[in-house]
This record gives C-alpha cells, structure tokens and sequence, in this order.
C-alpha cells in the first residue's frame, strides 16, 4: 500500500501540490489525470524519491520514502519519469537489463537474464533485442523504457505519461498489458495519462490533479462526468456511453 498523506511541495514560493493525501491499496490501475501543471509529475517523483520531500509522508508498504535506502525501495517500486535520459549507445537487452540493478551485485545472472527476455516479449521488443536505442523510433524507445521499468519486477509500477510517442495500436496494447499485470500478477499500477479514454478505459480508479489539489477521485463512471471533467480541465465535454463504458468527446 501507498500512503500520501499531508503532502505539500514548493518550488521557490510557488505552491506546486497542496495537502495532498492518498492511499493506493494494492493491487489495480490507478490513472492519475489533470491539466499541464497540475502536479502530476512532481507528485510521481515524491512517491519514488525522485524530489526530496519537503511536507508531509509518504509510505510505501509502510517503508517511510524519505528515510528508506534507494535500493530497498527500488526492490518495491519501479518508476519511469517523463523524461529519461538514457545512453544512447546501449541496446535495448541492455537497457532492461538496468531493471535487475536494484535486485544484484551489478552482474546479470541467469535468472535475471530470463527476467529481462520475459519483460522484451512482453512489450513487443524481440527483434528490436540488439538495436541501438539512438536507432530506435519515439515509440520503441518509449517500450523500452516501459520494459525496464516492468523487469525491475516490483510489486508498484510508476509511469508518467507512458502513451507519449505511441501510435494506437502499441497505446492500446500498453494499457491492455498493465491491465494484465494489475490482474494476474497483483502489480499496483500508477500511471499518468493525458488521453482520458485510456483512463476511463483501463483503470479501475482516476485521480484528478488541477492547481497542486485533488479535484476528483473514483471510478471511471464518477470521473468521466461533464460537470466534473469542465472542473477539471476547464471546458465543456460531451461523454457518451458505448456498450457500457463511459467516452469523452473531448476534441471539439
Ligand atoms: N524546476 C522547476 N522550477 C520551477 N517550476 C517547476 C519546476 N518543475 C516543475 N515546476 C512547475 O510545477 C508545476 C507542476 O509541474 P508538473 O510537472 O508536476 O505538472 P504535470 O501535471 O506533470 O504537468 P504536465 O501534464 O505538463 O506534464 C508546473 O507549474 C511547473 O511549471
């Protein structure tokens, strides 16, 4: 479980978050939702000990963040930021195979190596195994990175803005594979999305950030509410339902 609680943070004067608090129980997708600025990244990189935490607390199955070694709390929680640098001359095995760090001495072994080969099948990288990541397009650099994150193997997943650079397909078969680590393995998924169908889609709860503040947080069917998403994002939107879900017209 992940517990925010009473969480604050300024950059100079300006207040970014603002008495946050939350708690992920295991287990699930959590969407984290919001307009540009509202928050979204610097409070994934509180959660991961990315940003000092300056107010409040943050445990992670009751390890507190701020106090927990780096590595101790890699082994529980992997996180891909919005932009990763990353060394352009590594190949993608190599580049997943930085998730096994936190788990050894620096040297791969066996175990690790089949770690690494499950999480390349799994997001559609095989014959992309020995390329370059500076040959890579937008989008398979971006499964990569996904990659690497998912064969550090942790039981929490942090992802800001993993949709970035995916065409639709690969967009759909993303959320559709953290769906499937959230149900068959118990992965607690916390992912940042700017398309809101995904979110409505695929999680099982939104969290709405506008201005460094909770706005709104539920399932999908409470979120996805023209009164709450004009809240949100400060225009109107039609939602519709199709075959049961809620779809937000939100482009017009
Ligand atoms: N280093 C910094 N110096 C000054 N302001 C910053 C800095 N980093 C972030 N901010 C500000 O903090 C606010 C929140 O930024 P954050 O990146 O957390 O928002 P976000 O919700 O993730 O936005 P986006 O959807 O655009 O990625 C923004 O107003 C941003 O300009």
């Amino acid at each position: 479980m992940i517990v925010v609680s009473n969480v604050s943070h300024r950059i100079g004067r300006a207040p970014i978050l603002t008495d946050i608090s939350l708690t992920l129980e295991k287990g699930g997708v959590t969407a984290l939702i919001g307009p540009n600025g509202a928050g979204k990244s610097t409070l994934l990189s509180l959660i991961a000990r990315l940003t000092p935490l300056q107010a409040g607390t943050i445990t992670v199955d009751g390890l507190a963040v701020a106090t927990t070694p780096g590595r101790t709390l890699a082994r529980r929680l992997a996180v891909l930021p919005q932009d990763s640098a990353i060394d352009a001359r590594l190949t993608v095995t190599e580049l997943v195979g930085f998730g096994r760090f936190p788990h050894g001495a620096g040297r791969l072994t066996d175990a690790d190596r089949a770690i690494v080969a499950a999480s390349l099948q799994r997001f559609d990288l095989g014959d992309l195994a020995g390329r370059f990541i500076d040959t890579l397009s937008g989008g398979q650099r971006q499964r990569a990175l996904v990659a690497m994150a998912h064969a550090q193997a942790t039981d929490y997943l942090l992802l800001d803005e993993p949709l970035n650079n995916l065409d639709m397909q690969h967009a759909r078969a993303l959320m559709r594979t953290l769906r499937e680590l959230a149900d068959t393995e118990r992965r607690t998924v916390l992912v940042v999305l700017h398309d809101i169908n995904h979110a409505m889609a695929h999680a099982d709860r939104v969290v709405a950030l506008k201005d460094g503040r909770i706005a709104a947080d539920g399932p999908p069917a409470a979120v996805a509410v023209p009164d709450v998403l004009e809240r949100i994002f400060g225009y109107a939107m039609r939602v519709v339902d199709v075959d049961g879900d809620p779809v937000v017209l939100h482009h017009r």
